[in-house]
């Protein structure tokens, strides 16, 4: 998993599953915004690997604390969840609880049944300069299996500040997954996987989008395949 891109369709709702399927590779579970997601997890028969996410409010999320290790922890056994989100300050202390041994116990747990980690990082107020993002997604690639960056950003040139981080990463070995929130850097989320980013988002049914500036997923799913596969159908002979 994530050896090549992977479009997440995001939802609170894992019976949306046979609508994503035709676009979608993998379903996003965010637990943090959804009504008894064990049970949701315990009932789900659908085909689609899941993500599974709980995301920390002082990270733009819904869940608390350190109660949601443990949820992330019964999630982690069931057969379809793939890979479990983990916020890179929750892994490294740097959070504002200090739930550092939680992070790391459960990236433990997600290892010893082969899930793979994704650290994350998200920015809500702005996009660093480019060297500030590869520094963290540097820092992310370290903790987890794959590094995933989202910033938010306010003009063009933090578009491209993304799409430079992204090549950058890559290209130094890095696992990334990288997008731009907010309008300005909407077209990152189909450009970047042509720089090597591995995971989109985008949500089932575009009124539940899970941050800003996402695409609808048929949308995303259109745009990204045809950039990566447009080559082909490139003009040639001239
Ligand atoms: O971290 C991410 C990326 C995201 O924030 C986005 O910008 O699409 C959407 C979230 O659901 C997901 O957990």
């Amino acid at each position: 998993m994530f050896e090549e891109f992977v479009l997440a369709a995001s939802t609170a709702d894992l019976d949306a599953e046979p609508r994503a399927r035709e676009d979608a590779d993998a379903m996003e579970f965010r637990m943090d915004l959804a009504d008894d997601p064990l049970d949701q997890l315990d009932e789900y028969d659908g085909t689609l690997p899941l993500v599974v996410t709980n995301r920390a409010a002082w990270e733009g999320g819904e869940a608390d604390d350190i109660g949601r290790y443990d949820a992330l922890s019964s999630a982690l056994v069931h057969d379809a969840v793939v890979a479990v989100d983990v916020e890179l300050a929750a892994l490294r202390g740097t959070a504002p609880s200090s739930e550092r041994s939680h992070a790391t116990a459960l990236r433990e747990a997600a290892r010893e049944e082969g899930v793979r980690v994704i650290a994350s990082v998200h920015d809500f107020e702005s996009t660093p300069e480019t060297a500030a993002l590869v520094d963290l997604l540097a820092d992310a690639a370290a903790e987890g299996d794959v590094a995933k960056l989202a910033t938010t950003a306010a003009a063009e040139r933090d578009a491209l500040a993304m799409i430079e981080a992204t090549h950058a990463a890559t290209a130094a070995g890095h696992r990334v997954a990288t997008m731009c929130m907010g309008e300005p850097g909407r077209h990152t989320r189909a450009v970047t996987p042509v720089y090597g980013s591995r995971i989109g988002y985008a949500p089932v049914d575009a009124a539940d989008a899970t941050a800003p500036g996402q695409y609808p997923l048929s949308t995303l799913r259109t745009l990204v395949d045809g950039l990566r596969d447009g080559g082909r159908e490139a003009v040639d002979g001239i």
